[in-house]
């Protein structure tokens, strides 16, 4: 069964690039086909954990969308309070060495994938978004969040130590400083607190808001070349992505296992 684990679980072929629409377990993918923008939603309750099947069901949503002809990618959540809460802390409890690999290696590769897309993207975060959830929005380009729900990387605070690209991410969207403050003290931000230091660039009202607001941001590429705007992102987010793939995971994953273990 242990290999199991590292053959992709869904396949989505398609033949169109519109009139798209794919529903997995964990992640629902569709395109509307008048504006040509993609949803990717994660449906995984009761909190969206991030499990090595989620990570990779959306590391293949975002792929696949790399060929077709799509305007831009929302991610969001089916959840009515959370977009995502992070890593699965089952992922982190004891785990098969050979599952372990396989975890890790995919939320790097869902990390690089969606930091990388050469199509827009924006979070529409409707819930609060701690920790992995926050990395996952950090991913994309913009984000837009419903007010009076959290989001930040409270890693220190549960005593682990945020990786290379959790803190890059944060540093490629606020200040070095704002980082610093945040990262060290495993800050949570309430919505408007995100958006006055940079962390979420919109506010919203609820998901539907979100959503037309998150379909706005692409109107801003209409008369843009996309060639020259994914080069223009590549030249931006490139050598973090370089950085990122040399992250030595299982030196990280010791850390946090002494981390945890310290804490019991
Ligand atoms: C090797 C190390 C290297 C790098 C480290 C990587 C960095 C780590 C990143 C992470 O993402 S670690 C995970 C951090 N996540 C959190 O701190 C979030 C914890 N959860 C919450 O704060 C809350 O649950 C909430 C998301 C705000 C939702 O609150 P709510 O009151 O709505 O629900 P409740 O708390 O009752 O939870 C419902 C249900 O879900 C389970 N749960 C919650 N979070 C997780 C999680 N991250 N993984 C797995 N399961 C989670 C919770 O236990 C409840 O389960 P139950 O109903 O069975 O009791």
């Amino acid at each position: 069964m242990a290999s199991k684990i590292f053959v992709r679980p869904i396949s989505i072929a398609f033949n169109a690039f519109r009139n798209y629409s794919s529903s997995s377990k964990l992640v629902d993918v569709s395109i509307n086909d008048k504006t040509g923008i993609a949803t990717v939603t994660m449906q995984r309750p009761p909190v969206n954990s991030l499990n090595y099947e989620l990570l990779i069901e959306l590391n293949g949503a975002f792929q696949d969308l790399g060929s077709k002809k799509i305007k831009g990618a929302i991610l969001t959540s089916s959840l009515k309070t959370i977009f995502s809460a992070g890593l699965d802390i089952l992922e982190m409890y004891k785990p098969k060495p050979e599952r372990a690999n396989a975890f890790w290696t995919s939320l790097q590769d869902t990390w690089i994938t969606i930091f990388n897309t050469p199509y827009p993207t924006v979070a529409a975060i409707n819930g609060h978004s701690p920790a992995g959830g926050c990395l996952l929005s950090l991913a994309c380009e913009y984000r837009v969040m419903v007010n009076n729900y959290t989001i930040g990387l409270n890693e220190t605070k549960l005593g682990i130590v945020a990786p290379f690209w959790f803190v890059a991410s944060m540093k490629n969207t606020i200040s070095n400083r704002e980082s610093e403050l945040a990262l060290t003290s495993g800050r949570l931000y309430k919505t408007d607190e995100a958006f006055k230091v940079g962390l979420v660039d919109e506010t919203a009202e609820n998901k539907e808001d979100a959503l037309a607001k998150a379909e706005k941001f692409f109107s801003r590429f209409d008369a843009v070349n996309p060639i020259a705007r994914f080069l223009t992102k590549q030249e931006l987010r490139g050598k973090i992505v370089k950085v990122g793939r040399k992250t030595f995971i299982y030196k990280i994953f010791r850390k946090f296992q002494i981390c945890m273990m310290t804490r019991i």
